[in-house]
């Protein structure tokens, strides 16, 4: 099958093989059948890795941010010319169905290449006068940055990460995640082919020791994770114990609250795609759907029809319009959770099935009448699985949706707009949506409080996370000494 990559890992402008490593078999969800093969990075993978980036920083640094920058956006048009292509391989990657892959992966991924490109010539310093001295700033970069990826967004993450770090003038080892290793492969190729010197960005394969082994090392300046929370803490300490820089883009349990003047049929979107996008494999969906009981009925009866015409099936056909779960052990682990929600009391509206075809397909599940306490509401499922609870009034819910540790987003639909910006503003969490969810353009910051992270991913934010300001003062006259 054409998913296997010429080799498993991208250094320094090359692809390279070392055979000593474990190997790592890539399984198409759809089928379960293995249709790749890459082998977990070996110390000397990993050595190779760093010295190519640490090698080829200061170089990529010295270059005008103007030179930088078109070759971030030749990138970005190469990956938009290859949509097709990436997305097939996105969909093999992942299971999501090319109808979403081929709009919301290579393309964003592009669009990160491009917006990063753009404001690369625009990274300056600042002059601040002080009488006749003055100070000015020096906007560096950090280093060599690591990246470290999740299997929802293959693509995007590796583009999200490796744009505004390349643009600030850092070079990149990153690390897919192990379920899905090739994508990111395709970014470093078409960085390199659009210009990036040798080492600027590089890819490594592995789990997580590989991962640990870059956090902790000490050619290391900044780490960016995005996963759980659990290994959010476990890299955050290891970065820490060397005082390295950090983004943590972590895992969520959103609140989505529809109020009793909400159009229901945008709601019902809404919902759909805070719920069930990737088939639920979104860090920042909106799996808590409070729902104003005037509206419940109306809400869950439109719903249920709407799932309805879910198309389910092969993912490569472009018709599909809902997919299978990433992995057999994903399947599993949601396949629990709506255990747990029907052993806990909860009504299940719709779904709550294995489907009886071959891959790691799960029907588009609802559950009504939870209440905070049940497991559903509480912990990050991962899956296409909704959980709707009641309430009756606005200081409730606010209360209740903010009663927990996570803080990623969070989305509101009234016809209000009082009220929904009044809501927004409580709600304590760092992509907030009113009357739409889970919209992600690189123009926005996109991250999480409290548990869900530190930093910002896309827009001018992530700038902040990929350099640092040295200030220079100057003194024009004499130096005034006590002695
Ligand atoms: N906030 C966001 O932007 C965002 C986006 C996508 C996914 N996520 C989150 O990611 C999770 C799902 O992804 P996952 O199951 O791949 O997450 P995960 O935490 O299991 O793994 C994430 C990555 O970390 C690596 N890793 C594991 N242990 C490590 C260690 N000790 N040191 C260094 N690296 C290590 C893994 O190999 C993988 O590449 C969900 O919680 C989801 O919410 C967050
Ligand atoms: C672009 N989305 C759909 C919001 C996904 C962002 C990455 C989180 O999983």
């Amino acid at each position: 099958m054409h998913t296997q990559p010429t080799a498993s890992h991208f250094i320094n402008g090359a692809y390279v093989e070392d055979t000593a490593g474990t190997p790592i078999d890539v399984i198409y969800p759809a089928t379960g059948e293995v249709i790749g093969r890459v082998h977990s990075a070996t110390p000397a993978i990993i050595d190779h890795a760093l010295n190519a980036a640490r090698a080829a920083q200061a170089a990529w640094a010295a270059m005008t941010g103007t030179e930088r920058g078109r070759i971030l956006r030749r990138a970005a048009d190469i990956m938009r010319a290859r949509n097709h292509d990436l997305s097939v391989l996105e969909t093999f990657d992942t299971g999501k169905p090319y109808q979403e892959t081929s709009v919301a992966d290579a393309t964003s991924g592009a669009d990160a290449l491009e917006y990063f490109g753009g404001m690369a010539a625009t990274l300056t310093g600042e002059h601040i006068q002080l009488g006749d001295d003055w100070v000015y700033t020096r906007r560096e970069p950090l280093g060599v940055c690591v990246g470290i990826g999740a299997w929802n967004y293959p693509t995007q993450i590796a583009s999200w990460k490796g744009a505004p770090a390349l643009a600030c003038g850092n070079t990149m080892v990153f690390k897919p995640s192990e379920t899905t290793p090739l994508c990111a492969l395709k970014v470093a190729e078409i960085l390199h082919e659009a210009g990036a010197p040798a080492g600027v960005y590089n890819v490594v394969q592995g789990l997580g020791d590989v991962g640990a082994a870059l956090v902790s090392d000490s050619r290391v300046d900044k780490v960016s994770l995005t996963g759980s929370v659990p290994t959010g803490r476990k890299v955050y300490a290891a970065a820490a114990a060397e005082m390295k820089h950090v983004t943590m883009e972590l895992g969520g349990k959103s609140p989505l609250i529809i109020f009793d003047d909400a159009d229901v049929e945008n709601a019902v979107s809404g919902a759909i795609m805070a719920n069930f996008y990737s088939s639920g494999q979104v860090c920042s969906n909106g799996t808590r759907v409070f729902v104003q009981t005037g509206i419940k009925e109306a809400f869950l009866a439109r719903l249920t029809e709407r799932l309805g015409k879910a198309v389910i099936g092969d993912p490569q056909d472009p018709e599909t319009s809902f997919g299978p779960m990433v992995s057999e052990g994903q399947m599993k682990i949601v396949q629990g959770y709506i255990a747990k929600g029907q052993d806990e009391g909860a009504r299940l509206v719709t779904g709550g099935a294995r489907l009886d075809r071959d891959g790691f397909y799960l029907e588009p599940t609802v559950f009504a009448d939870v209440t905070d306490g049940m497991t559903i509401a509480r912990e990050e499922i991962f899956g296409p699985v909704m959980a709707v609870l009641d309430f009756e009034d606005e200081a409730e819910v606010l209360a209740r949706a903010n009663d927990t540790e996570f803080g990623l987003a969070a989305g509101v639909f009234t016809r209000d707009l009082a009220r929904a910006h009044r809501v927004v503003a409580g709600f304590e969490a760092g992509t907030c949506f009113i009357n739409s969810y889970n919209d992600a353009p690189v123009e926005a910051p996109f991250g999480g409080v409290k548990a869900s992270g530190v930093g910002r991913e896309n827009s001018k934010a992530a700038i902040e996370h990929y350099s640092q300001v040295k200030s220079v003062y100057v003194r024009m006259g004499d130096v005034e000494a006590p002695f």
